[in-house]
């Protein structure tokens, strides 16, 4: 569905020297300097997958979106889309994907999010009758019904983005680019919107590429993940691999009975430090977590003991420290 080879986006843009007389400078003398925001991309998604993408912030997780919804132009490289070339803006292809992004309102801000769709059903020639049968769909699935009525300015930013996303389905499209959709939604709205794309993307195989920068959207909801750095791919497959196998390690956590382990106590294996509240949180090799676990309960007194899997922020952190240190 998705097709990638090599995309290459490098931004200009001009650097101004500081204070006034740089600015005066710069009339004379243009300094510019590039970014490459997306540097050689290639990879391919199947129709109904569900694939995370993922980097730090200015990775190119944004722009490598931009290019593949035709808003702005790769400097090189190909992207195909079910068969088309999004650059070429056509509108057979915009009939068949849409991008939602978190950051950015794309309904009408004083008209009631039922308007807007009304607009979009007349933008996109929908039939009346499929258009209600969407829109029903979509309303009862994230349970807005309520809301329809009301000016977008005055709904919640959970509410808003559940709008927004029905805004982008309406059309039924085949793809869906998502930009941090949960971005700055409490627990239950990131929950409710992370169900609702599940059971979407199930129903009706829509092939969906998310970045997100919270882990839970990631792990809850794509089985593959691509990860980018600098604009250059640095993983495509199985989070599992990364999440699990890749690390290889696991967190001890524990926390002492007041003197009852000595300040210069020392795990068998791994790293052991020390919490502001007094607990010790030890990362352990995978293997070692019983010998390690013996060795606590046979040391001293411990008034709770817990084992858990490294979070996924965290490998994915040190996936992005290894790769700068290669780089260096
Ligand atoms: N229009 C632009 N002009 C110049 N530079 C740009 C432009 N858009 C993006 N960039 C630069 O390209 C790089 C990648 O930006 P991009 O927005 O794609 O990152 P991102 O991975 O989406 O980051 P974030 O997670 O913070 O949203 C950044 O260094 C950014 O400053």
């Amino acid at each position: 569905m998705i097709e990638v080879e090599n995309l290459t986006r490098v931004f200009r843009t001009y650097k101004k020297q500081p204070g006034f007389w740089g600015g005066v400078k710069g009339l004379f003398k243009r300094e510019f300097e590039e970014t490459r925001a997306a540097d050689g991309v290639s990879f391919s998604i199947k129709e109904g997958e569900f694939v995370g993408f993922l980097g730090p912030n200015g990775a190119g997780k944004t722009t490598t979106l931009k290019m593949l919804s035709g808003l702005i132009y790769p400097t090189s490289g190909t992207a195909r889309v079910a068969g088309f070339d999004p650059s070429r803006r056509e509108n057979a292809y915009r009939r068949l994907f849409a991008l939602v992004l978190g950051q950015k309102n794309q309904l009408w801000w004083d008209l009631p999010a039922q308007e807007s769709f009304t607009l979009l059903r007349a933008i996109y020639g929908l039939p009346p009758d499929q258009f209600k049968a969407t829109l029903d769909e979509l309303v009862t699935l994230l349970n807005v019904g309520h809301k329809l009525n009301v000016q977008v300015r005055e709904l919640s930013l959970g509410e808003r983005m559940k709008m927004e996303l029905i805004a982008a389905l309406l059309h039924r499209p085949r793809v869906l680019f998502l930009d941090e959709p949960t971005i700055g939604l409490d627990v239950v709205s990131q929950k409710a919107v992370r169900e609702f794309l599940r059971d979407y993307n199930r129903k009706h195989r829509t092939t969906i590429l998310l970045t997100s920068h919270y882990m839970a959207d990631i792990s809850s909801l794509c089985e593959r993940v691509i990860v980018i750095d600098h604009g250059k791919k640095i993983y495509d497959g199985d989070l599992d691999r990364i999440a699990g196998a890749g690390s290889g390690k696991r967190i001890v956590k524990f926390k002492p009975r007041d003197g009852a382990f000595p300040a210069d106590w020392k795990p068998l294996h791994g790293e052991a430090k020390v919490c502001e509240d007094g607990e010790i949180l030890l990362h352990v090799p995978s293997d070692k977590v019983t010998a390690v676990c013996s060795q606590i309960l046979g040391g001293g007194a411990v008034d709770d003991i817990t084992i858990q899997d490294v979070p996924l922020e965290d490998i994915i952190s040190e996936l992005f420290t290894r790769q700068q240190g290669a780089a260096r």
